[in-house]
């Protein structure tokens, strides 16, 4: 039942794309799609308890290098295009759909796109079941009581963490060797990320972390594909019905305890020319990626101000009307990297990153979300995440990173990295 056909780059000939058979129907009744979740081989992107969720592996895409974004558009449209659907609902996210996350790197790179065996999904008042076979084989008809709950869910045991590749110390002055590069002219913005390690005494059940940081972060888009995991506050592109919106964040300050402070930090968050300056180029980097797909694309004067439970950020919200035929995966690809997670000049600033972080960002700051038959989809950007090493589930790789500019501060940026990481590190119940 669970048995997954995974594709590899050089399998995409023409004949060699299996023909699925999927069938949508309305399930008329609430659901909690995260406590549907079973152990493995689960996808999920939900926001205040709407979204999808994914049980099992129908296909599955797998695929790197600088060519992942056109290959992955390829398969989908092969296999969206041979696929027999039957779908009673007709909506965004209904129908045949893959869940994605993509590598940030051209190397060394390990990107995915997954059609499960089921999906269920929330959209307003109005929830649905997908059943995804591959011919010749019988639709599976599961039955929803079956699904397990969250309260079977253990909690993680002891966990420790421990740096990455570089200690606070080290990132710092990764950071300071940035800021002198941008005085010295070699680029305006790079984006500098560090990791952490989270050990526990036990395997991790993804599930857990999962539930808590949907919980506490409900502005934000949870999403688990292939042990990533994680509740991201920016929206990358949502395409629906041929329009298409942009969260772009950049400029950020942590909170205190006290709102009335908080109310205060949020005012020099939007006064602050350094934030300003750095939001400026992420937003410049979406809309101009956004103009060649899009009639017109409308961009506001100046950012809001975000407020999440740990971090406040400077926040645009852009949106357009599509005017070619691109899907959302093609219009992530066109997006990716922004200049919120890379930098600006891209070129300059991909290989700084290359050079300060020493590490591999794996799939951490590239885009992850679904994507539908129609071309409809959302797509993330995977941050507040953390990776679970596939080999061995009791630990973890955790990520943040922070915008760095001319007037950047590195002891400032270490505490705004250590802030990005609350999210993950509460989650597992430290
Ligand atoms: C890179 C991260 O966040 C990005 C960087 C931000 C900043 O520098 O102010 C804010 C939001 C994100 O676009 C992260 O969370 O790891």
């Amino acid at each position: 039942m669970t048995e997954s056909s995974a594709i590899h780059d050089d399998d995409l000939a023409p004949g060699s794309t299996p023909r699925l058979v999927v069938r949508t129907t309305e399930l008329g009744r609430e659901v909690d799609l995260l406590a549907t979740l079973p152990p493995t081989e689960a996808t999920a992107w939900v926001r205040r308890g709407e979204g999808l969720v994914g049980h099992g592996e129908a296909v599955r895409l797998d695929v790197a290098g600088p060519d992942r974004f056109a290959t992955a558009v390829r398969w989908w449209s092969r296999l969206s295009a041979s696929a027999a659907v039957r779908d009673e609902i007709g909506e965004p996210g209904t129908g045949l759909v893959a869940f994605g996350s993509f590598a940030f790197a051209d190397e060394p790179g390990h990107s995915t796109l997954i059609v499960p065996r089921i999906v269920l999904g929330r959209r307003g008042d109005r929830t649905w079941l997908t059943t995804i076979a591959v011919e010749p084989a019988l639709p599976v008809v599961p039955s929803i009581a079956s699904f397990p709950t969250s309260s079977q869910v253990g909690r993680p045991e002891g966990v420790v963490f421990a740096d990455g590749a570089l200690t606070g110390a080290q990132w710092a002055a990764a950071v300071a060797d940035a800021v002198r590069r941008i005085g010295a002219g070699e680029l305006d913005k790079v984006v500098l990320a560090r990791d952490l390690l989270a050990i526990a005494e036990k395997p991790i059940d993804f599930r857990w972390p999962l539930t808590r940081i949907a919980q506490d972060y409900p502005a934000c888009w949870t999403y688990a594909v292939q042990g990533l995991i994680g509740a991201t506050p920016e929206m990358l592109v949502r395409l629906e019905n041929g329009l298409v919106t942009s969260r772009v964040l950049a400029g950020t300050i942590r909170r205190s305890n006290d709102d009335a402070h908080d109310l205060a930090l949020a005012a020099s968050l939007a006064r602050s020319s350094k934030d300003l300056e750095e939001h400026e180029y992420a937003v410049r980097s979406v809309a101009d990626a956004l103009a060649p797909h899009c009639s017109s694309v409308n961009v506001p004067e100046s950012p809001f101000v975000l407020h999440l439970p740990n971090v406040m950020h400077l926040a645009t919200d852009l949106a357009g009307v599509l005017a070619d035929d691109s899907t959302a995966l093609e219009l992530a690809a066109a997006l990716h990297p922004s200049a919120a997670v890379c930098g600006t000049p891209t070129p300059v600033a991909l290989e700084l990153i290359a050079e300060l972080e020493h590490m591999d960002r794996g799939r951490y700051a590239g885009p992850v979300g679904w994507v539908d038959a129609a071309g409809n989809g959302e797509w993330g950007i995977a941050l507040r995440c953390a990776q679970i090493d596939p080999e061995d589930s009791r630990r973890l790789r955790l990520f943040a990173g922070c915008g760095i500019v001319a007037d950047s501060v590195p002891e400032a940026e270490l505490a705004e990295a250590q802030a990005k990481l609350v999210p993950v590190r509460d989650a597992l119940g430290t």
